[in-house]
């Protein structure tokens, strides 16, 4: 074998295996899921239905869909060991290790952890997806010194995961906009936590390491990290919700115009796929724009605006999907650093399914390298 010797850093641009799962079409601004729009799929189906559709190919039978709602119900508990395993974790931690420890705890738990059949990965895979949200919303109660909310089986998943976070039922429109959040967080292609996961699996390795080390790679701030640290970029902008919105809009250009002049990387904006906009964030900022409404909270739009105006006149660089959404959270009510896990709970179809599709033709993921270190020599 001889080593090649065009470098393509970080992988850009290159095509690394086909996927049948999603089509991000960066010259159309367009993202199908299964061959939907996914502003298809938001605006007219069930996160669960949009998970069937993404780990089976076709969207589910109404029989299909009942059974599947009625499992997801009944695997909502968090197991106690899982719960212990948070508790000995420090308050201070990220999140984000809470959610890796914990899905490493229940692959341990799991009878068919070893088992890599496509009928077992499938039941582990609507397990996790089941399981997740007590882990966020057991996360976030202990950090208010809140004790746990169980989950209710007569509220779907968005309602659900909102009910056990805080402990009430959460408002038809609230709800509407976590579970379009959901919809469109949970699928993108060969993105760095996806290929993690594929890298995992390639080697043979179970499905719940592959997505704990997919979860290591979602907490970057290049990655799903951003939703959060756009929420501390407004933050250091301060949030005054008795300002107007225009003159939110004109402090936040102004940091934005010193941030660029700093050669400052903002999180929320550019993608390495698209560069005209992500697909997702219309759909998204819709979902925001009705959360400010909801929680009259228009200055936080001048603050979204000035951010954005100052970007696309300075760099032409627009926002990506964790731009709009990480507001969208900060109105729900959660704190900043729960924002990444929520992804998590959402990207966990996207992993599995991929997981799934490796699996089936798999070949070993091992890239080269050149070796530019000292030449050989004596010792
Ligand atoms: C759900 C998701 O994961 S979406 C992505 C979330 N991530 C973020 O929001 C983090 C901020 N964005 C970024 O760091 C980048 O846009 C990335 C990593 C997402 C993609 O970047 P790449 O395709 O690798 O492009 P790269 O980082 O090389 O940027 C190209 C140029 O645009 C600039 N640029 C890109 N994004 C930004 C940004 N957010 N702020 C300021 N400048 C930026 C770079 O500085 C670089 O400029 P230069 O050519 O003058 O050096
Ligand atoms: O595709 C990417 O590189 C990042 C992204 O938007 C995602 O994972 O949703």
């Amino acid at each position: 074998m001889t080593e090649t010797t065009e470098i393509k850093k970080g992988l850009a641009g290159v095509v690394v295996d086909y996927t049948a799962i999603s089509k991000v079409n960066p010259d159309t601004n367009s993202l199908l899921y299964r061959g939907y729009p996914v502003q298809d799929l938001a605006a007219s189906k069930s996160f669960e239905e949009v998970a069937l559709l993404l780990w089976t190919g076709e969207l589910p039978t109404q029989i299909e869909l009942t059974d599947f709602i009625a499992a997801e119900r009944a695997g909502r508990a968090l197991a106690s060991n899982v719960k212990a395993a948070i508790d000995l974790l420090p308050l201070d931690c990220h999140p984000m290790d809470v959610g890796r420890t914990a899905v490493s705890v229940l692959g341990a738990n799991h009878a068919l952890a070893e088992d890599s059949s496509p009928e077992a990965e499938f039941i582990k895979a609507k397990e996790l997806f089941a399981a997740f949200p007590a882990v966020v919303a057991y996360d976030q109660r202990r950090r208010r010194g809140l004790s746990v909310v169980e989950p209710r089986e007569d509220l779907d998943y968005s309602q659900n995961f909102l009910w056990m976070t805080f402990g009430e039922e959460a408002a038809p429109e609230v709800v509407d906009a976590f579970r379009v959040s959901m919809v469109l967080y949970a699928e993108h292609s060969f993105n760095a936590s996806t290929f993690t996961a594929r890298v995992v699996t390639s080697t043979l390795s179970d499905l719940h390491s592959a997505v704990t080390a997919a979860i290591g790679a979602l907490k970057g701030p290049l990655h799903g990290g951003a939703n959060e640290a756009v929420m501390h970029t407004f933050q250091e902008i301060g949030i005054d919700k008795n300002e107007s919105r225009e003159d939110a809009a004109a402090r936040a250009k102004a940091w934005m115009e010193q941030a660029l002049a700093a050669k400052k990387k903002v999180m929320g904006f550019g993608h390495r796929v698209y560069k005209h906009g992500d697909s997702r964030v219309p759909t998204m900022k819709a979902a925001l724009d009705k959360m400010v409404a909801y929680y009259d909270r228009g200055e936080l739009l001048g603050l979204y605006d000035g951010l954005e105006t100052a970007m696309d006149e300075a760099k032409a660089i627009k926002p990506n999907l964790d731009y709009p959404a990480g507001p969208t959270y900060h109105l729900m009510g959660f704190d900043t650093d729960m924002f990444t896990p929520i992804f998590i709970a959402s990207r966990i179809v996207g992993w599995t399914a991929h997981i799934a599709e490796q699996r089936a033709s798999n070949a070993l993921i091992r890239p080269l390298s050149a070796y530019n270190g000292p030449e050989q020599r004596a010792l």
